[in-house]
């Protein structure tokens, strides 16, 4: 597999108690859409918070190269100015989204929708991942996509001059599948209708609202979600304020929760029904998390968490959860071998299509610390060994997964001997600051 960047060998010990407050940067779903819907609208959009992970530094490449201008003013502090939806130019470069879904998934969609062609590619994990979720519901509005087999990439994507309104039911929950398209949407005349049967992340929806589109969603008598895009709309530039990621924030809530006498503070950590599934999880797996000065900021429900360590006991988590918690799961994995008991995750398959196959690629790793682990395609079980349980003493791969190389970091800060990463050069693709973020509140990573 061809690599991400260096290889960057990491190796995390046992520590003491963490303590502080863990700042989390900000939310890599709502940063990547900050910046499409700052170049969809006519005028200036001012961004602040905006995560400056290489995911979204991509997406804000390929808006300039469609014709935006992407400024950067200082930390987190952007402005884009918008060309207006119908606008977008033809890149006169391949648009590489490096390691990001997110980026790919929702700009084919807004490139589908244009008379001209555009050519995607990314590194050696985003090029392994199934594309046909995206370019099926996109051919239906009347753009060609050429991939290498099974629609990976490099792929070119001819968008269509003349695109037809659809009405699509996603085949899986996914978020990225619901918004690229309603992007495509976006630049079609009439109603564009998306029906969802799980809830996903609501993100898209949010925001296009605030930016002045025409969307609803209501429910239907069998309780899907029903989201009706109103074509062709002028969007107004809008000053975003990004709260802080949930899903980066769940690696020190959860390193806290295993690290014997640790007390943490993190501030700002999304409440959103969407996204919020590992919080309730961890409640109910006994964590002592409260939630405390419940406000909004940025357009989302939030809550500063107070994190304490926890004798915590393994959990069916229902698969109806799945999608509010779809980037947790490796994490939860590793809490959950520290929990007494065993750990049930059903309805989880769309983890195998992530960065990596990261079922197998947790599984693999935390056999290898000495957790016996149980899976079928869809399911993903840990039986846990209780709080000082885990051996440790590993070297896992991490296939080019950020979320893989975060949560082995975290089971070495609690196991009995360190464990070690092949590569955590991806964890700068969604949490830059996390190796400095967790040393301040007393973890013991090292380099190497
Ligand atoms: O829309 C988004 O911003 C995202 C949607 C999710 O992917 P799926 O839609 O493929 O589940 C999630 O895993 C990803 O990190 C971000
Ligand atoms: C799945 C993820 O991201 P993406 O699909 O954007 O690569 C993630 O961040 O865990």
């Amino acid at each position: 597999m061809s690599a991400h960047g260096n290889p960057i060998p990491m190796i995390s010990r046992k520590c003491g108690p963490l303590k502080g407050t863990a700042a989390v940067p900000g939310d890599k779903s709502i940063s990547h859409r900050a910046l499409i819907f700052g170049a969809l609208a006519v005028g200036e959009t001012k961004i602040t918070g905006l995560l400056e992970g290489e995911d979204v530094l991509d997406t804000g490449k390929a808006m300039q190269a469609l014709g935006a201008d992407v400024i950067r003013h200082g930390e987190g502090a952007w402005s884009v100015h918008g060309v207006g939806v119908g606008g977008f130019s033809e890149p006169e470069q391949v648009i590489d989204c490096g390691n990001s879904g997110t980026g790919v998934r929702l700009i084919m969609g807004l490139v589908s929708t244009y008379d001209f062609a555009t050519t995607f590619t990314g590194d050696g994990s985003l090029r392994k991942r199934p594309m046909a979720r995206i370019t099926d519901p996109l051919a239906e509005f009347g753009a060609t996509s050429y991939g290498r087999s099974g629609g990976r990439l490099p792929l070119t994507l001819v968008g269509t001059a003349t695109p037809v309104p659809v009405t699509y039911e996603t085949p899986m929950p996914s978020a990225q599948v619901k918004t690229a398209v309603l992007f495509a949407g976006l630049n079609t005349p009439g109603e564009t209708v998306v029906i969802e049967k799980e809830a996903t992340r609501d993100h898209t929806e949010r925001m296009l609202k605030g930016f002045g589109a025409d969307i609803r969603t209501e429910t239907t008598p069998e309780g899907y979600n029903k989201i009706t895009l109103k074509g062709q709309p002028e969007l107004k530039p809008q000053v975003v304020a990004v709260p802080r990621d949930p899903s980066s924030a769940a690696f020190p809530v959860c390193a806290a929760l295993i690290v014997s006498g640790s007390d943490i503070l993190v501030p700002g950590v999304s409440q959103n029904t969407t996204r919020n599934g590992i919080y309730t999880t961890l409640v109910e797996m006994g964590a002592d998390i409260t939630f405390e000065n419940p406000r909004e900021e940025g357009g989302e429900p939030v809550a500063d968490l107070r994190v304490k360590y926890s004798n915590l006991h393994g959990v069916e988590v229902p698969p109806e959860r799945a999608a509010s918690m779809i980037d947790e799961y490796p994490v939860l994995s590793v809490v959950a071998s520290f929990a007494t008991g065993t750990t049930t995750m059903r309805g989880v398959k769309e983890l195998r299509v992530k960065e990596s196959d990261r079922i197998d690629a947790m599984a693999r790793g935390l056999e290898a610390c000495g957790v016996e682990i149980e899976e079928d395609e869809d399911t993903f079980i840990v039986h846990g060994r209780g709080a000082n349980g885990v051996k440790g003493g590993a070297t896992c791969a991490t296939h080019i997964d950020h979320r893989i190389a975060m949560s082995f970091l975290v089971c070495g800060m609690a196991s009995q001997d360190p464990v070690a990463i092949d590569d955590g050069s991806p964890i700068a693709t969604s949490f830059p600051v996390f190796e400095r973020l967790m040393a301040d509140l007393g973890a013991e990573i090292s380099r190497g």
